[in-house]
Protein backbone atom coordinates (compact mmCIF):
# COMPACT_ATOMS: atom_id res chain seq x y z
CA UNK A 1 0.00 0.00 0.00
CA UNK A 2 1.14 3.52 -0.97
CA UNK A 3 1.45 5.74 1.92
CA UNK A 4 2.65 9.02 2.00
CA UNK A 5 3.92 10.52 5.61
CA UNK A 6 4.32 14.49 6.29
CA UNK A 7 5.11 15.54 10.01
CA UNK A 8 5.14 19.38 11.50
CA UNK A 9 1.87 19.80 10.23
CA UNK A 10 -0.64 21.35 12.23
CA UNK A 11 -3.89 21.20 9.61
CA UNK A 12 -5.39 20.00 6.97
CA UNK A 13 -7.60 21.78 4.00
CA UNK A 14 -9.52 19.26 2.51
CA UNK A 15 -11.18 19.82 -1.12
CA UNK A 16 -14.77 17.85 -1.56
CA UNK A 17 -15.78 16.82 -4.77
CA UNK A 18 -13.30 14.05 -6.48
CA UNK A 19 -10.88 14.42 -3.03
CA UNK A 20 -14.25 13.35 -0.33
CA UNK A 21 -17.20 12.67 -2.31
CA UNK A 22 -17.68 11.39 -5.81
CA UNK A 23 -20.23 13.88 -6.57
CA UNK A 24 -19.93 12.87 -10.46
CA UNK A 25 -23.58 11.72 -10.12
CA UNK A 26 -25.30 14.50 -8.81
CA UNK A 27 -23.73 16.40 -11.56
CA UNK A 28 -25.27 14.34 -14.36
CA UNK A 29 -28.95 14.38 -12.79
CA UNK A 30 -28.44 17.63 -11.79
CA UNK A 31 -27.11 19.42 -15.04
CA UNK A 32 -29.14 17.13 -17.89
CA UNK A 33 -32.37 18.00 -16.62
CA UNK A 34 -31.52 21.85 -16.82
CA UNK A 35 -30.07 20.36 -20.76
CA UNK A 36 -33.86 18.77 -21.15
CA UNK A 37 -35.90 21.57 -19.56
CA UNK A 38 -33.90 24.18 -22.02
CA UNK A 39 -34.17 21.44 -24.76
CA UNK A 40 -30.53 21.00 -25.49
CA UNK A 41 -28.46 17.82 -25.99
CA UNK A 42 -27.36 15.86 -23.07
CA UNK A 43 -24.03 16.03 -21.69
CA UNK A 44 -22.52 12.72 -20.73
CA UNK A 45 -20.31 11.70 -17.15
CA UNK A 46 -16.82 11.99 -18.70
CA UNK A 47 -17.62 15.05 -20.53
CA UNK A 48 -18.80 16.34 -17.13
CA UNK A 49 -16.08 15.69 -15.43
CA UNK A 50 -13.45 17.50 -17.49
CA UNK A 51 -15.86 20.58 -16.15
CA UNK A 52 -15.44 19.80 -12.39
CA UNK A 53 -13.31 21.85 -10.19
CA UNK A 54 -13.37 25.47 -11.20
CA UNK A 55 -17.38 26.33 -9.43
CA UNK A 56 -20.62 25.93 -10.12
CA UNK A 57 -20.62 29.11 -12.59
CA UNK A 58 -18.02 27.88 -14.78
CA UNK A 59 -19.26 24.23 -14.82
CA UNK A 60 -22.72 25.94 -16.26
CA UNK A 61 -21.09 27.96 -18.90
CA UNK A 62 -18.85 25.09 -20.23
CA UNK A 63 -21.79 23.15 -20.49
CA UNK A 64 -23.62 25.61 -22.94
CA UNK A 65 -20.54 26.41 -24.72
CA UNK A 66 -20.12 22.28 -24.99
CA UNK A 67 -23.87 21.85 -26.67
CA UNK A 68 -23.14 24.89 -28.33
CA UNK A 69 -25.95 27.17 -26.19
CA UNK A 70 -25.59 30.63 -26.61
CA UNK A 71 -23.74 32.14 -23.81
CA UNK A 72 -26.63 34.39 -22.77
CA UNK A 73 -28.50 30.95 -21.78
CA UNK A 74 -26.34 31.04 -19.04
CA UNK A 75 -29.11 33.72 -17.05
CA UNK A 76 -31.66 30.91 -17.90
CA UNK A 77 -29.57 28.00 -16.30
CA UNK A 78 -28.00 28.83 -13.53
CA UNK A 79 -30.86 29.56 -11.44
CA UNK A 80 -32.47 26.23 -12.61
CA UNK A 81 -28.92 24.08 -11.87
CA UNK A 82 -29.68 25.77 -8.20
CA UNK A 83 -32.93 24.17 -7.63
CA UNK A 84 -32.14 21.13 -9.33
CA UNK A 85 -28.66 20.55 -7.85
CA UNK A 86 -30.07 21.25 -4.31
CA UNK A 87 -33.29 19.07 -4.79
CA UNK A 88 -31.00 16.16 -5.35
CA UNK A 89 -27.75 16.99 -3.41
CA UNK A 90 -26.12 13.77 -2.32
CA UNK A 91 -28.58 11.18 -3.60
CA UNK A 92 -26.33 10.40 -6.25
CA UNK A 93 -22.80 11.02 -4.33
CA UNK A 94 -20.81 9.00 -2.27
CA UNK A 95 -17.67 9.59 0.03
CA UNK A 96 -14.61 7.97 -1.06
CA UNK A 97 -12.93 4.64 0.40
CA UNK A 98 -11.36 5.50 2.99
CA UNK A 99 -12.19 8.95 3.42
CA UNK A 100 -14.01 8.62 6.67
CA UNK A 101 -10.75 6.58 8.07
CA UNK A 102 -8.31 8.94 6.43
CA UNK A 103 -10.31 12.16 8.23
CA UNK A 104 -10.37 10.39 11.89
CA UNK A 105 -6.90 9.23 11.71
CA UNK A 106 -5.71 13.06 10.57
CA UNK A 107 -8.25 14.37 13.83
CA UNK A 108 -6.58 11.61 16.01
CA UNK A 109 -3.01 13.18 15.14
CA UNK A 110 -3.74 16.51 16.46
CA UNK A 111 -4.90 18.43 13.22
CA UNK A 112 -7.64 21.13 12.57
CA UNK A 113 -9.70 19.61 9.26
CA UNK A 114 -11.11 22.26 7.40
CA UNK A 115 -12.96 21.63 4.20
CA UNK A 116 -12.18 24.33 1.24
CA UNK A 117 -14.48 23.70 -2.20
CA UNK A 118 -15.41 25.70 -5.46
CA UNK A 119 -18.78 24.13 -4.78
CA UNK A 120 -21.19 27.03 -3.31
CA UNK A 121 -21.47 27.04 0.07
CA UNK A 122 -25.18 26.44 0.05
CA UNK A 123 -24.43 23.30 -2.02
CA UNK A 124 -21.71 21.69 0.29
CA UNK A 125 -22.49 22.35 3.89
CA UNK A 126 -26.09 20.34 3.79
CA UNK A 127 -23.88 17.68 1.45
CA UNK A 128 -21.04 17.12 3.92
CA UNK A 129 -23.82 16.65 6.42
CA UNK A 130 -25.90 14.10 4.60
CA UNK A 131 -22.68 12.31 4.64
CA UNK A 132 -21.93 12.17 8.19
CA UNK A 133 -18.24 14.08 7.77
CA UNK A 134 -19.76 18.23 8.42
CA UNK A 135 -18.30 17.74 12.37
CA UNK A 136 -14.94 16.99 11.39
CA UNK A 137 -14.22 20.33 10.05
CA UNK A 138 -13.85 23.62 12.20
CA UNK A 139 -14.61 25.83 8.92
CA UNK A 140 -16.17 24.95 5.56
CA UNK A 141 -15.81 27.04 3.15
CA UNK A 142 -17.68 27.66 -0.28
CA UNK A 143 -16.65 28.91 -3.77
CA UNK A 144 -18.63 32.04 -3.24
CA UNK A 145 -16.81 32.28 0.69
CA UNK A 146 -14.25 34.91 -0.70
CA UNK A 147 -13.07 37.10 -3.84
CA UNK A 148 -11.08 34.61 -5.68
CA UNK A 149 -11.87 30.97 -6.09
CA UNK A 150 -8.86 28.31 -6.15
CA UNK A 151 -6.60 28.12 -7.73
CA UNK A 152 -6.02 31.77 -6.24
CA UNK A 153 -4.20 31.32 -3.21
CA UNK A 154 -6.87 33.84 -1.38
CA UNK A 155 -9.24 31.13 -0.07
CA UNK A 156 -6.12 29.11 1.65
CA UNK A 157 -4.67 31.66 2.96
CA UNK A 158 -8.09 32.45 4.39
CA UNK A 159 -8.96 29.25 5.31
CA UNK A 160 -5.43 29.00 7.20
CA UNK A 161 -6.12 32.67 9.07
CA UNK A 162 -9.71 31.23 10.53
CA UNK A 163 -7.59 28.19 11.77
CA UNK A 164 -5.44 29.70 13.17
CA UNK A 165 -2.63 28.30 11.69
CA UNK A 166 0.33 29.14 9.62
CA UNK A 167 0.32 28.08 5.70
CA UNK A 168 3.67 26.44 6.16
CA UNK A 169 2.29 24.23 8.58
CA UNK A 170 -1.05 23.14 6.65
CA UNK A 171 -1.61 20.35 4.06
CA UNK A 172 -4.20 20.93 1.06
CA UNK A 173 -5.43 17.78 0.33
CA UNK A 174 -7.10 17.79 -3.18
CA UNK A 175 -7.75 16.11 -6.44
CA UNK A 176 -6.91 18.73 -9.29
CA UNK A 177 -3.84 21.23 -10.64
CA UNK A 178 -6.27 24.26 -8.97
CA UNK A 179 -5.93 22.90 -5.37
CA UNK A 180 -2.23 22.24 -6.19
CA UNK A 181 -1.58 25.48 -7.77
CA UNK A 182 -3.76 27.73 -5.05
CA UNK A 183 -1.17 25.29 -2.52
CA UNK A 184 1.94 26.30 -3.75
CA UNK A 185 0.77 29.67 -4.24
CA UNK A 186 -0.16 30.09 -0.61
CA UNK A 187 2.86 27.95 0.85
CA UNK A 188 0.82 25.29 2.07
CA UNK A 189 1.95 21.10 1.39
CA UNK A 190 0.08 19.41 -1.37
CA UNK A 191 -1.08 16.12 -1.77
CA UNK A 192 -3.57 14.51 -4.48
CA UNK A 193 -6.07 11.71 -4.67
CA UNK A 194 -5.22 10.02 -7.81
CA UNK A 195 -8.90 9.12 -7.98
CA UNK A 196 -10.43 12.19 -8.74
CA UNK A 197 -11.41 14.51 -11.39
CA UNK A 198 -8.07 16.79 -12.72
CA UNK A 199 -10.04 18.50 -15.57
CA UNK A 200 -9.37 14.92 -17.42
CA UNK A 201 -5.73 15.66 -17.56
CA UNK A 202 -3.05 12.90 -15.44
CA UNK A 203 -2.94 13.94 -11.88
CA UNK A 204 0.71 12.91 -11.90
CA UNK A 205 1.27 15.52 -13.92
CA UNK A 206 0.80 18.12 -11.41
CA UNK A 207 3.46 19.78 -9.47
CA UNK A 208 2.51 18.08 -5.76
CA UNK A 209 4.20 16.76 -2.41
CA UNK A 210 2.89 13.46 -3.18
CA UNK A 211 -0.13 11.60 -4.56
CA UNK A 212 -2.35 8.79 -2.51
CA UNK A 213 -4.79 6.32 -3.72
CA UNK A 214 -6.93 6.96 -0.72
CA UNK A 215 -6.95 10.14 2.15
CA UNK A 216 -6.60 6.99 4.60
CA UNK A 217 -3.17 6.56 3.70
CA UNK A 218 -1.92 10.09 4.40
CA UNK A 219 0.11 10.03 7.59
CA UNK A 220 0.36 13.20 8.75
CA UNK A 221 1.98 13.79 12.78
CA UNK A 222 1.85 17.09 14.49
O1 LIG B 1 -16.14 23.12 -9.17
C1 LIG B 1 -16.67 22.51 -8.24
O2 LIG B 1 -17.86 22.73 -7.89
C2 LIG B 1 -15.88 21.48 -7.48
O3 LIG B 1 -15.01 22.04 -6.65
P1 LIG B 1 -13.94 21.33 -5.67
O4 LIG B 1 -13.20 20.28 -6.43
O5 LIG B 1 -13.11 22.53 -5.33
O6 LIG B 1 -14.70 20.75 -4.49
MG1 LIG C 1 -11.87 18.76 -6.44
Amino acid sequence: MKSFALDGLAAAIVDLDGTLIDTLGDFDVALNRVLREMALPSITRKEIERMIGKGSEHLIRSMLAHVGAAPERFETAWPLYQQYYLAINGQHSDLYPGALEGLRALKSRGLKLACLTNKPTAFALPLLLDKGVADFFEVTFGGDAFEKKKPDPLPLLKTCEALGVSPSATLMIGDSSNDARAARAAGCKVVLVTYGYNHGEPVHAVDADGFVDSIAQIQAGA
